[in-house]
């Protein structure tokens, strides 16, 4: 890259959401997503929130049910699936590694609260990332920030744990980053099959931590695992 400053930050959103992930990695969205206000899509789903309750055969008179479509639509749109927004993408400016640190770095216990795309019930769960620094660092809470990015969104694991490798690899500008998701799925926990007990684990290893061992254990190690 030949006019690449490390540390200018990764543009936001210049080119729409997700087309800085190779395709396969990007969330399914429609063209104009993001033609509508936040404000009209709250009122909008807030409508069709309304009309689920009352098929429901719920009483939207009641006054603990009646702002009840109007906190659930904020909730989608403010808190659940901000990450669908590519304005709310973290800035990730990088730091010049003047102390050399040229070990193993990792951001561990990272709370991932996601949402599960079949059901749209939670998936609740911890991320570990770790990358090698090489002439530069990230600032620690663009770890947490990133993580926090993809998960707000509709989700399966697999593409979650993927999206978070690969913008850190983009940003961090190499390929030995590791991600590891352990997560509970509240549709295999509450419903269905209805076990409390299992739990999802998802890792990706890139460049070195793919390609040797001793570091992929010393990753796992650190992580307690
Ligand atoms: N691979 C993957 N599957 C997921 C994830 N979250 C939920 N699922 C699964 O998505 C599948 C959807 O399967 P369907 O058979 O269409 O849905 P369903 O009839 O509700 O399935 P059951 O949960 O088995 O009752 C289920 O097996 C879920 O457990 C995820 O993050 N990754
Ligand atoms: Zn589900």
């Amino acid at each position: 890259m030949d006019n690449f400053d490390p540390t200018e930050p990764v543009s936001s959103h210049s080119a729409g959401p997700d087309t800085h992930l190779a395709p396969e990695l990007r969330t399914p969205l429609r063209d104009d997503a993001f033609a509508l206000t936040d404000d009209t899509k709250i009122d909008a789903i807030a409508g069709h929130f309304r009309e689920i309750m009352h098929l429901l055969g719920l009483d939207l008179t009641d006054d603990s049910l009646k702002g009840t479509p109007h906190r659930v639509a904020k909730m989608y749109v403010q808190e659940w699936f901000r990450g669908l927004n590519p304005e709310h993408r973290p800035e990730i400016r990088l730091f010049e590694n003047r102390y050399s640190y040229q070990q193993i770095l990792v951001e561990r216990d990272i709370t991932v609260f996601s949402c599960c795309e079949h059901h749209f019930v939670p998936i609740i769960g911890k991320a570990h990332v770790a990358y090698l620094p090489g002439e530069h660092v990230v600032g620690l809470s663009k770890l947490n920030r990133v993580v926090q990015y993809y998960a707000r969104r509709p989700q399966v694991q697999e593409r979650l744990t993927r999206q978070i490798a690969e913008e850190l690899k983009n940003a961090l500008h190499t390929e030995n980053v590791a991600v590891l998701i352990e997560a509970d799925h509240l549709c295999v926990m509450s419903r269905g099959v209805n076990d409390t007990s299992s739990g999802t684990l998802t890792a990706e290893y890139g460049g070195a931590f793919d390609q040797d061992a001793q570091l992929r254990q010393e990753f796992l190690r650190l992580i307690g695992k």
